[in-house]
């Protein structure tokens, strides 16, 4: 898995950029407005309290929730109207809250059938799948049994299969929920990895806020469907409206 090269005006060119994106569930707006970019070779972080529209904003990216107004776009050509599966074929792929394995299948099976999925062969998917368990250095899970696979396991799995096939964007869903500040720390330094080496764009939502801090370049605040602030860690440890947004009237942190 060669790293990717490329100037910073191909970068921009190449991004995934949601603008002005309001999603409504019938009179109640999820998301009001919203204007996010992911770079290639950069991990942002997506953070704030709960309900403040996280999930739906990467659910819009990756093509499960069309924007009720605004675009979505991806090296410039609109795609907020794709579906999830034409959207992994470009390039955009995603991690779930849930691991959504097929239970009866092994690892290896489970990250083969992503890559056929995607139009490739058995042989060169199972070839994939093996070279990506490699490179994240868990080569010894692909013949195990999805099922019972223990949890930190079963959350690397669906990060391998997500990275068949090398996304340009990779899309994580609270990818250390569970897991102990250690293997949070692994997480963190697979995550950026997958930025520096693979040079692909990650988005990161976590409630794990330090996760977020200590690996992202640039951090979106989300709160109440709105991004309250944004820009690297520095703004964000400074600012005043995130920590009124975490540590505002209800005293509740996310
Ligand atoms: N399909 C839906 N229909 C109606 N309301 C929804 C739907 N999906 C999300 N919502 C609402 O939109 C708001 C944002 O939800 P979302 O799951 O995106 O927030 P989040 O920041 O990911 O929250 P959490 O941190 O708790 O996972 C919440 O009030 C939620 O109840």
């Amino acid at each position: 898995m060669a790293r990717r090269h490329s100037t910073a005006s191909s970068q921009a060119e190449s991004s995934l950029t949601a603008s002005g994106v309001t999603v409504a569930f019938g009179g109640f707006k999820a998301l009001t407005d919203v204007t996010m970019s992911i770079t290639p070779g950069s991990v942002h972080g997506l953070i704030g309290p709960n309900g403040a529209g996280k999930t739906t904003m990467v659910n819009t990216l990756t093509g499960f929730q069309a924007p009720t107004t605004g675009s979505v776009a991806l090296g410039g050509k609109e795609v907020g109207r794709m579906s999830p599966h034409q959207l992994r074929r470009e390039g955009v792929a995603r991690t779930f809250q849930a691991g959504r394995l097929f239970t009866g299948l092994d690892v290896l099976d489970n990250l083969a059938v992503t890559g056929v999925g995607l139009g490739h062969s058995r042989s060169g998917s199972e070839a994939e799948a093996l070279r990506v368990l490699g490179w994240m250095g868990v080569p010894h899970l692909a013949e195990r049994p999805a099922a019972g696979l223990p949890y930190t396991d079963e959350r690397r799995v669906g990060i391998a299969r997500a990275l068949m096939f090398a996304p340009d964007f990779l899309l994580l869903d609270e990818p250390a929920a569970g897991m102990s500040e250690a293997e949070a720390g692994d997480l963190a330094a697979l995550i950026a990895r997958v930025a520096t080496e693979l040079g692909t764009g990650v988005l990161l939502i976590e409630h794990n806020v330090g996760l977020v801090l200590s690996v992202s370049q640039h951090v979106y605040v989300l709160d109440a469907g709105q991004v309250i602030e944004e820009g690297d860690v520095d703004v964000i440890l400074k600012s005043q409206v995130v920590r009124d947004a975490y540590f505002g009237a209800d005293q509740e942190a996310a």
